[in-house]
């Protein structure tokens, strides 16, 4: 459950250890807003939806190669400083007995952007759900980020990416399927 009243004297403390009057007109609602903003951005930790769900809706398809989601815009929240990190996820996975609709990969990406992170958990975090619920031969997630805590504040490089990659099953152990799956990412489409 979400605690609206502490978010908003939290908030409102930080403006007074900032040296800021939290009374002034323009941020007099600033608390309630910040409080709104963190429980839209924070909607994992509500523990109102189970990851597994997301995944619940599956066909029964004898397709065996590889498919993939690439290019999923996502927005997180870098759990050191509590800045966005942003930018783009590729899923990919064959097949046991069954294939999920189009858009619950990306719904299971903004799932885990929706928590506190760090970018390898939440790479781990979506390459497991799939792997876990639908059981394919395979999972292969790279995440492509820039982390505004890098940027804009701190050794402030900006334009700096991470990538990271989590592999499991036969992206893992078979070479020729990464390859395929990283030439393909990366190719021009
Ligand atoms: N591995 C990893 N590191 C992250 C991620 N997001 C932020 N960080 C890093 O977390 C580290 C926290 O380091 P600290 O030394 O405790 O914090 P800091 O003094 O604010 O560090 P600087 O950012 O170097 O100024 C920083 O190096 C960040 O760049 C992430 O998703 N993964
Ligand atoms: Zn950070």
């Amino acid at each position: 459950m979400m605690d609206f009243k502490k978010m908003e004297d939290g908030f409102r403390m930080i403006l007074e250890g900032m040296g800021e009057d939290p009374n002034r007109e323009g941020l007099i609602d600033t608390p309630k807003r910040v409080a709104k903003m963190y429980a839209e951005l924070m909607t994992g930790l509500s523990g109102e939806m189970k990851a597994e769900d997301i995944l619940k809706t599956r066909f029964h398809e004898k397709y065996d190669e590889m498919i993939i989601v690439p290019d999923i815009e996502f927005a997180s929240m870098c759990e050191h400083h509590f800045l966005p990190f942003t930018g783009k996820a590729h899923v990919a996975y064959i097949p046991g007995d069954c294939v999920v609709g189009l858009s619950k990969i990306p719904r299971v990406v903004e799932f885990y952007a929706r928590f506190p992170q760090i970018q390898e958990r939440m790479t781990r975090q979506i390459a497991e759900l799939i792997q876990k619920v639908l059981q394919p031969k395979g999972v292969a997630v790279v995440l492509e980020a820039s982390h505004m805590c890098m940027t804009m504040r701190g050794v402030k490089k900006p334009g700096a990416t991470m990538v990271t990659t989590q592999l499991l099953g036969r992206f893992k152990t078979d070479e020729k399927t990464r390859a395929e799956f990283m030439s393909r990412i990366y190719a021009p489409r």
